[in-house]
């Protein structure tokens, strides 16, 4: 309950006096609810239609002297008018309400959509290194709409439970015995029900299980589709998806046959409880039997309220996971949180870098539960304006040492400092703003190339976006493209090769005009022909701003100002490109040595 609890106080905070306006509405026209047609027979009663005792029945006697009054060939279209009136402002009433029912209900979706993606963004990167993406999906969509339901269906439950009360309240009026004895019954049955309350929350924890196995599975199976495809495993992935597919068809069954099994006792204890209810009522009590017909009205109007709690209570429990998962997510956030929301933007507060970049004794581990180090004793220096290489095998730790310098990953143990202040807080922020970080799997957007390059610098002209594809070599393709610029690209527009990718994200780096660039093996998918043409113009960028580049194909670094050349972690060798390579015995030797061997 406490969880639910939380998110009634957010919608509380977010719809305000709204809430209000809304919980009452929804009380009165429960309330409202069948209130013409209960006060109908009476009232046709009381003008003789036809036979029928109404001095016990309230209300009905407070229309009595204004009826006496009236002109016999009227009674009957004054008594029409009024349950007219009645009727058809309690529709009006049910319209307004339902409209406010999905503003506030739709509104708190859009709130917590905008609330957890705000505080995934504001998230530290050591944070989505610890998380499987898929889940973000997941709590994103499925789940955030669950936590929404079970809140909603929480605020529903209070007011039939407002509903009920007063509706007890005014049976005990027409007979406290009869009463007390339906409202024990209901309790009685309201605690033998607690057992489908406890399943409904185990089904929920599987729902939870299985959507999550669900969302992140296709999303796998849907990137690595051409895996699938190349190598014939359609099969073996049928066959995961269709288990999974009956896993969760069993659960859903199993909470659909849950809630029909406690309903069906509900019927069948209203069923015992109406016979013995009349049979109290006559032979015990011996109540009139018009009162006995109103309280028979009353509790057959509340008897299906308890059943409809039942179902909600069942419903809300089952929707309590989601609100675990939400929870944990946001105080996972919140724990790691790095930017608050005046510091998003990249447009104020940017570093240029004046005398270089220093790494002191850094150490970092992935987990710090676990002994290995990603990195070790790192000492270094980038001079500002330069171009800095880093090269070694696979998994010796360069992406790592890249997200150290530009300040996405804190070290463990050591500083890195920019012109001599210690990378972190805004600082770190300030170089971020002003780097441009270009990945080994290039991202772009399913939007025109025109788009994807203003996304870095919306102010570009189109003279500055051709210079900037000039110089990633991509200007010849684009010129030749259905729609040059305004081309749309991706799925559903059109599709480029890795390279060709590659060198629009170049493009969008160099358009930002970073005061350091750095490029993660971002050039490995092009032809030696456009390598090289970045490269010369990389060349022509040295001095103007501080490059660092990693790259498995030497021959992309060999206007390098300076090589390091990391192993398990550690830097094994650091120089000039050219000294590097006449230290034979070095590892910066071999590896060239062997790439020259294969020509590459
Ligand atoms: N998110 C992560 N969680 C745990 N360990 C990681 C993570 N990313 C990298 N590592 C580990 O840290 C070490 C260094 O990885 P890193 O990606 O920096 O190497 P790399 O030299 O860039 O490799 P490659 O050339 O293959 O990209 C590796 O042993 C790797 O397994």
């Amino acid at each position: 309950m406490a969880q639910i609890l939380v998110y009634i106080k957010k919608l509380h905070a977010f719809a305000g006096l709204k809430l209000y306006v809304n919980l009452i509405g929804m009380t009165v026209i429960s309330l409202l609810e069948g209130v013409g047609v209960f006060l109908l027979a009476p009232m046709l009663g009381l003008i003789g239609l036809f036979d029928m005792n109404t001095a016990g029945v309230p209300f009905v006697n407070l229309l009595a002297d204004p009826l006496k009054g009236l002109p016999e060939g009227l009674k009957l279209a004054v008594v029409l008018g009024v349950f007219i009136v009645l009727l058809i402002g309690q529709a009006r009433l049910q319209r307004s309400q339902t409209n406010l029912n999905l503003e506030i209900q739709q509104g708190f979706i859009r709130h917590l959509r905008l609330e957890i993606y705000q505080a995934l963004l504001q998230s530290k990167w050591s944070f989505f290194l610890r998380k499987r993406r898929s889940d973000f999906n997941h709590i994103m969509t499925s789940e955030l709409n669950r936590v929404s339901q079970g809140t909603y269906l929480s605020l529903r439950l209070l007011t039939t439970l407002l509903f009920m009360l007063v509706q007890v309240g005014f049976a005990l009026w027409l007979s406290a015995k009869l009463t007390a004895f339906v409202v024990v019954c209901g309790i009685a049955l309201a605690v033998y029900s607690r057992r489908f309350i406890q399943k409904s929350k185990i089904i929920g924890d599987q729902t939870t299980k299985l959507s999550q196995m669900y969302t992140a599975g296709i999303t796998d199976h849907f990137n690595g589709i051409k895996d699938i495809k190349s190598n014939m495993m359609e099969e073996l992935h049928l066959n995961w998806f269709r288990a999974l597919c009956n896993l969760m068809e069993q659960n859903f069954v199993r909470f659909a046959r849950l809630q029909s099994t406690s309903q069906y006792y509900y019927k069948i204890a209203s069923i015992i409880l109406i016979a013995m209810f009349v049979f109290v009522a006559f032979e015990v009590f011996r109540v009139q039997a018009e009162q006995l017909v109103l309280i028979v009205i009353v509790f057959s109007r509340l008897w299906p309220k308890f059943s409809m709690l039942q179902s909600s209570w069942e419903q809300i429990a089952q929707t309590i996971p989601a609100f675990n998962s939400l929870i944990a997510l946001q105080k996972d956030c919140e724990a790691d949180k790095e930017l608050e929301l005046h510091e998003f933007g990249s447009g104020e507060r940017s570093l240029s870098i004046k005398d270089g970049i220093e790494c002191r004794g850094i150490y970092y581990r992935y987990d710090r539960n676990h002994s290995g180090y990603a990195l070790k004793d790192i000492d270094l220096r980038i001079q500002a304006n330069t171009m800095t290489a880093i090269v070694g095998k696979s998994g010796a730790g360069k992406s790592t040492l890249i997200d150290i310098l530009i300040g996405l990953i804190q070290p463990e143990r050591g500083e890195v400092l920019v012109d001599g202040s210690l990378l972190a807080g805004d600082t770190a922020f300030s170089l971020r703003r002003s780097a441009s970080y270009v990945s080994q799997d290039p991202f772009l957007f399913h939007a025109s190339i025109r788009e994807n390059l203003s996304i870095a610098a919306p102010d570009a002209s189109e003279e500055q976006m051709w210079e900037a594809l000039r110089f990633s070599a991509s200007d010849a393709f684009i010129k030749k493209l259905p729609d040059g610029l305004d081309t749309v690209l991706g799925d559903r527009g059109v599709r480029l090769s890795g390279g060709e990718r590659q060198r629009i994200v170049l493009a969008r780096a160099i358009l930002r005009k970073p005061s350091i660039l750095v490029l993660d093996e971002a050039t490995s998918a092009l032809d030696s022909e456009n390598e090289s043409r970045i490269q010369e113009a990389l060349e022509k960028l040295k001095g103007r701003m501080t490059i660092i580049v990693i790259a498995h194909r030497l021959s992309t670094i060999r206007n390098a100002d300076q090589v390091i050349v990391l192993e398990h972690g550690r830097i094994i060798q650091n120089g000039g490109f050219h000294q590097l390579s006449t230290e034979a015995e070095g590892m910066f030797g071999k590896l060239l040595a062997y790439q020259k061997g294969v020509k590459v």
